[in-house]
């Protein structure tokens, strides 16, 4: 057994005799690589906010003094880079890939740190671009970290997939906003999440309201949501119901994401602290 066990069997690449879990499709992390703790950040489709939430996630336990890393696995939409505004392009020191340091100190990877134009699209088929993410796992050295977050592509076709099977993921945070639409494709990431066993931490619903200055009243732009009604169904939690806000769109804009300061994320940072969604499952 490793001396720096922390009963993740998940997340270890040593092949000790504590082994407990399967890793028939697990990708092993670089031989240099520790990572205590993988969080997928995923959505049912596109344009929700998952980035706003993985990057936010990221900073907030950066903030509690945690080493934090986020692995940008939504490779045809990759933000994460644009939302910390870090441009650098990604190097390797002969071992392996080095993943590039946002200002506050989190280590991020996406295709936008290897693509020489960020603006150049990435038309790949779909083996490939899971092959990429398995890559960020396996080729890039993650040295020190306590939680990685992971930007997972949207959706629940085969890319997801590949990526829940190759990397080993110890809980999800759905993410999603009112439309009804979108509730039902939830619920099709929630199923995906249970029919594979990962314990769901909780559900973020984002653009749930706009509060207005000038009335002081809260409007629900999308309509009501019923995000509580599919909770309730799986034995999930409401995490954080986000309001719209321009601040936090232009912050993204400008790569200023460290600067938000948004107290629902300290309740969420809590409960990964604690392990909570662990016991519960
Ligand atoms: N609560 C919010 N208030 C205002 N703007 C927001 C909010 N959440 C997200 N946005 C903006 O909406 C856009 C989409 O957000 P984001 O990129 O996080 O979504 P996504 O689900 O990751 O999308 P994709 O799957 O396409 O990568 C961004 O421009 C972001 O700044």
């Amino acid at each position: 057994m490793s001396e720096n066990c922390n009963s993740s069997c998940s997340s270890c690449n040593q092949d000790c005799s504590s082994r407990t879990e399967p890793s028939e499709f697990l990708e092993k992390p670089h031989e240099l690589s520790n990572i205590k703790k993988v969080i997928g950040v995923v959505s049912g489709k596109g344009g929700v906010g998952k980035s706003l939430v993985t990057s936010m996630l990221a900073v907030t336990m950066n903030r509690r003094n945690h080493n934090v890393a986020v692995l940008d696995a939504d490779i045809t939409g990759p933000s994460i880079p644009k939302a910390f505004g870090v441009k650098e392009k990604a190097k390797s020191n002969g071992m392996g890939i080095i993943p590039l340091k946002t200002k506050t100190g989190i280590e991020i990877m996406s295709v936008n740190l290897l693509l020489e134009n960020d603006t150049d699209p990435v038309i790949w088929r779909g083996p490939i671009v899971a092959g990429v993410v398995k890559q960020f796992w396996t080729e890039v050295i993650w040295e020190n970290v306590d939680y990685m977050f992971v930007d997972m592509p949207p959706g629940t076709g085969d890319v997801p997939l590949t990526v829940f099977q190759s990397l080993p993921v110890d809980g999800i945070i759905v993410v999603t906003s009112p439309q009804e639409l979108v509730s039902m494709i939830v619920e099709k990431a929630v199923k995906m999440a249970e029919s594979m066993n990962i314990p769901i931490i909780g559900v973020v619903e984002n653009m749930s309201y706009f509060k207005c200055t000038e009335c002081d009243k809260e409007h629900k732009i999308f309509g009501e949501s019923n995000i509580e009604e599919i909770t309730k169904k799986h034995n999930i939690e409401v995490l954080a119901k986000l309001p719209i806000d321009s601040k936090i769109a232009s912050s993204i804009d400008k790569g200023l994401v460290e600067l938000i300061d948004d107290k629902a994320f300290n309740n969420i940072a809590a409960i990964l602290e604690n392990d909570e969604w662990r016991r519960n499952k």
